[in-house]
């Protein structure tokens, strides 16, 4: 079973305006509500694949009532701690850009937190566990702590954040991290111009041991680094309509065909990341199998 743990999960209030004006009363005819957080999308597109998945983390309040009872609608196994205080509202404002305003969520207590780890210990070899999103302020190294509570049973995990929360964890080997280009230059501290200097990055993760890396480029595609092997892979063509969660779902593609292949998994990876872009919520299935054919698997020259 695939388990996702989203600390700080979301409802997304997406709001569609032609222009949008600071000070002024603005009226969108277009919004919409989805179950956000990086985990819970991660379990949605996992869902759409068909793979096993139960979604855990904390909820609280009515936006937490909307989430448990919409991805139970949705056929998505969720395991959910309650806490105090409402899970938050993200808004996702899309203009001829798109803006994103995240709220901080509600505070996790260390009650709170055991609760999490006795569900991850009663876990076994057969699980993995992916990592997603924020993390509240009162537990900033909370991602090293559960990785190295998995690492001791030798329970798989994979994680998608930022900064010191990811690289603190690479020590206990995750399966698969994903930054994006700027979470990367921010963890190098350097700007990263050319696809030799972010190979080169991904390579210091692998180094301080991340076991397979996956660098999102939004519509740049993305490129895959293990110890083995390099690829570039271009996103396919489409139309760019809310790119919110399109990471998320390049991690379940990628975790999602853990098993049928390294070639199947970058597929999956990329086609649902892009899928999801070109949709207005997280993609469909369709949406994704549709574009599985059309990635292509450019193979990179060892980089000396
Ligand atoms: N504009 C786009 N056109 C085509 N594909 C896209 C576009 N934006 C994103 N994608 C696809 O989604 C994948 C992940 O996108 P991105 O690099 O934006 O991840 P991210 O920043 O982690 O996303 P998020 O945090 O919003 O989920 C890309 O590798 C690509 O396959
Ligand atoms: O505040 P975080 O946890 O970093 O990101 C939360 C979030 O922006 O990530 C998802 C898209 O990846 C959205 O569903 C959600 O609103």
């Amino acid at each position: 079973m695939i388990y996702t743990v989203t600390f700080n999960p979301s409802v997304d209030y997406v709001v569609r305006l032609k222009e949008f004006e600071m000070g002024a009363l603005n009226r969108s005819s277009d919004t919409a509500k989805y179950t956000g957080g990086k985990g819970i999308n991660v379990s949605r597109i996992l869902n759409e694949l068909g793979v096993e998945t139960t979604a855990l983390g904390f909820v609280g309040g009515f936006t937490g009532d909307f989430i448990e009872s919409t991805l139970s609608k949705s056929g998505i196994k969720n395991d959910f701690l309650r806490v105090e205080g409402d899970t938050r509202i993200n808004v996702k404002l899309k203009t001829d850009e798109e803006t994103e305003i995240n709220g901080a969520g509600p505070i996790i207590t260390d009650d709170d937190l055991a609760k999490l780890e006795d569900q991850l210990k009663s876990l076994n070899e057969s699980d993995h566990v992916v990592f997603a999103g924020s993390v509240p302020s009162n537990h900033k190294d909370v991602y090293e702590f559960l990785s190295s509570l998995l690492h001791e049973r030798n329970i798989g995990f994979s994680i998608d954040t930022e900064g010191q929360k990811l690289v603190s964890t690479l020590k206990y080997h995750p399966y698969l991290i994903k930054p994006n280009d700027v979470e990367l230059e921010e963890i190098v501290g350097c700007k990263l111009s050319t696809q030799e200097e972010r190979i080169n990055a991904c390579r210091e993760l692998l180094a301080q041991g991340a076991s397979n890396v996956l660098l999102t480029l939004g519509s740049g595609g993305a490129l895959f680094v293990n110890t083995d092997t390099v690829y570039h892979m271009p996103s396919p063509p489409g139309t760019l309509k809310n790119s919110v969660g399109a990471g998320d779902s390049t991690v379940a593609g990628f975790i999602g065909k853990k098993g049928s292949g390294l070639e199947a998994q970058l597929r999956y990876a990329v086609a649902s990341g892009s899928a999801t872009a070109f949709n207005d919520d997280l993609a469909k299935r369709a949406d994704i199998e549709r574009l599985v054919g059309k990635i292509e698997l450019q193979s990179i020259e060892e980089v000396k």
